[in-house]
């Protein structure tokens, strides 16, 4: 028996989040105890700023990082999309339990299709990769940024000037939300996802072999396979959660198949690849080399640099 401490983000998501893990956690241990720690990250101290613009990888984990160094805490549940593709020194992800629904999900106002939704509307994002996807698909939309947590979008979308929404499906299903409130899904062909969206890291430090065998139990090979690959190439291209970058792998088979994106701002070049392969690290290799030879690298740094100002 042993008392297991789990970080989280004190947002209502990251605690279910946590709640769904340590749920899972006593089926396979029941007799250890297991306690939350809250810990309060900068990202969440300045959700009312354009994230992209305060941006820097990992705004979201560094405080619970540190906590994991300190010993406060053994484990901590994050979403995988807001963890950098590098884990610190003596930390690891221990293990990526089974993946959500990866994918964006579109909320409009009086349920318009977003094929109806009249010129000039207005959709609300932060995220340049939906933004960037958006205007791709409707070059006369309009993009406004929104901030908050699901229920906060959900409540600007109805009284602020919104004509309609995108935001992940994993979060609004994980909150208990039903499919009636989402207007379409965005499949992966129109939006790509995403790296790892709908997917959990819980990371641990390194050398804790028994919250390692711990994890193990909770590991799910698909999505860690897939999630590999869709890393591997979000590493290669110095992505992350701020810059317009995307994506989603599935199994068919035996075979990984990525899709993999990399767009402008203003959704009028968006580069996307499909590779197909065994080896995760060599699926994303691959669709890193293939997107780098059309200009995304340079894409993303012009991104990063305009952000830097
Ligand atoms: N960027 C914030 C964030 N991090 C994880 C989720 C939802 C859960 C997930 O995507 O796994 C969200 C909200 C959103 O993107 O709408």
């Amino acid at each position: 028996m042993r008392k297991i401490v789990i970080g989280s983000r004190k947002s209502q998501l990251a605690l279910t989040q946590t709640d769904w893990v340590i749920e899972k956690l006593k089926e396979i241990a029941p007799q250890n105890e297991y306690e939350v720690k809250k810990i309060v990250t900068k990202g969440d101290q300045i959700l009312d700023v354009t994230l992209s613009k305060v941006g820097g990888k990992g705004l979201f984990v560094k405080e619970i990082e540190q906590a994991m160094y300190d010993k406060e805490i053994d484990m901590a549940v994050h979403s995988m999309k807001d963890m950098p593709a590098e884990t610190p020194e003596g930390l690891t992800i221990g293990c990526i339990p089974i993946r959500e629904d990866h994918r964006d999900a579109y909320i409009a106002n009086d349920n318009v299709a977003f094929r109806d939704l009249p010129e000039g509307a207005i959709v609300g994002t932060s995220s340049l990769r939906r933004a960037a996807q958006v205007l791709a698909a409707r070059p006369d939309l309009k993009i406004k940024s929104i901030r908050g947590n699901i229920d906060t979008r959900l409540r600007k979308l109805k009284e602020e000037d919104f004509d309609a929404i995108v935001l992940a499906t994993a979060g609004l299903k994980r909150m208990g939300w039903s499919d009636d409130v989402i207007t379409e899904y965005l499949e992966p062909e129109v939006c790509v996802p995403a790296v790892g969206q709908g997917a959990l890291a819980i990371e641990c430090r390194e050398d804790d072999q028994e919250i390692r065998d711990l994890m193990d139990t909770l590991n799910h090979a698909y999505t860690h396979r897939t999630v590999m690959a869709e890393r591997t190439f979000l590493d290669l291209l110095n992505g992350g959660c701020q810059v317009p970058i995307g994506g989603y792998a599935y199994l068919e088979g035996d075979d990984i198949i990525l899709t993999a994106m990399v767009g402008t701002p203003d959704g009028k070049t968006i580069l996307k690849e499909e590779v197909r392969g065994q080896d995760p690290y060599e699926v994303g290799r691959e669709a890193a080399d293939k997107i780098k030879a059309r200009g995304g690298a340079e894409i993303i740094e012009a991104v990063r640099e305009e952000l830097d100002q």
